[in-house]
């Protein structure tokens, strides 16, 4: 038995999947281009145009969910970094990882309160709420300080443009063997030219076409 194919977890990742494909935000139709490339470039403005979205649920895909599942447990991993929660269904599929590797801690970040509120109340229902944390506030101040000594899997999901400067606020906290899974990496080409030119401390290589997966070196 495992908690990915069990109650309650199976039906109440279907109906938030539903809820997310069904999910629409008037803000999006009304962004301008420049406030849609801005979006995925500004260091300044993410804050705002990411509050404007506050109703869409943005998840990971199933697959990638999956794929965070897997690695989880393959790896035995135990302390888990999160950029980004949004509604939780990332963090649901990591938590669920925990638990099956018999405990550990997840980290997450959302700026967002009506995110956060629901992203715990998904976590409760499905009984993981106990394994995370969800810090509030802009992850760039919420995840500078009190990290673990050593963290086994960062995931990059939040504002594009910050993936890079999330990157190095956790890098020093990652122990050797650690992965780091980038979503939508190819939105973000600042991080990519420094996970990938760092090729004596990661392995670095795009994944099923929207995800940067990385192991550090040593
Ligand atoms: C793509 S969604 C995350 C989806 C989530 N990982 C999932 O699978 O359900 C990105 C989320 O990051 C949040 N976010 C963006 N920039 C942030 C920041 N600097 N600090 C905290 N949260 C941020 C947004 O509010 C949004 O909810």
């Amino acid at each position: 038995m495992n908690t990915l194919s069990s109650a309650p977890f199976c039906s109440l990742l279907d109906r938030l999947f539903a809820e997310a494909d069904a999910a629409t935000s008037p803000a999006i139709r009304a962004f301008t281009s420049e406030e849609r490339a801005a979006l995925t470039t500004s260091k300044t403005q993410y804050l705002d145009l990411y509050a404007q979205l506050k109703d869409l649920w943005l998840p990971v895909s199933r697959e990638t969910g999956e794929l965070l599942y897997m690695l989880v447990r393959a790896t035995g991993a135990r302390t888990i970094v999160e950029f980004g929660t949004s509604f939780g269904i990332s963090t649901l599929f990591i938590a669920a990882a925990l638990r099956d590797n018999g405990g550990g801690r997840v980290i997450s970040s959302e700026f967002e309160m009506s995110k956060i509120e629901r992203a715990q109340q998904n976590l409760e229902d499905a009984g993981l709420a106990d394994l995370v944390e969800i810090r509030a506030g802009d992850a760039m101040e919420t995840l500078r300080q009190d990290l673990p000594e050593s963290i086994d899997l960062l995931l990059l999901d939040g504002a594009k443009a910050l993936y890079a400067d999330i990157f190095e606020l956790v890098a020093p906290k990652l122990r050797t063997g650690a992965l780091v899974l980038a979503d939508d990496a190819e939105m973000c080409p600042e991080y990519l030219s420094l996970i990938r030119t760092t090729k004596d401390r990661y392995l670095s290589l795009p994944f099923a076409g929207d995800i940067e997966l990385s192991v550090k070196l040593g």
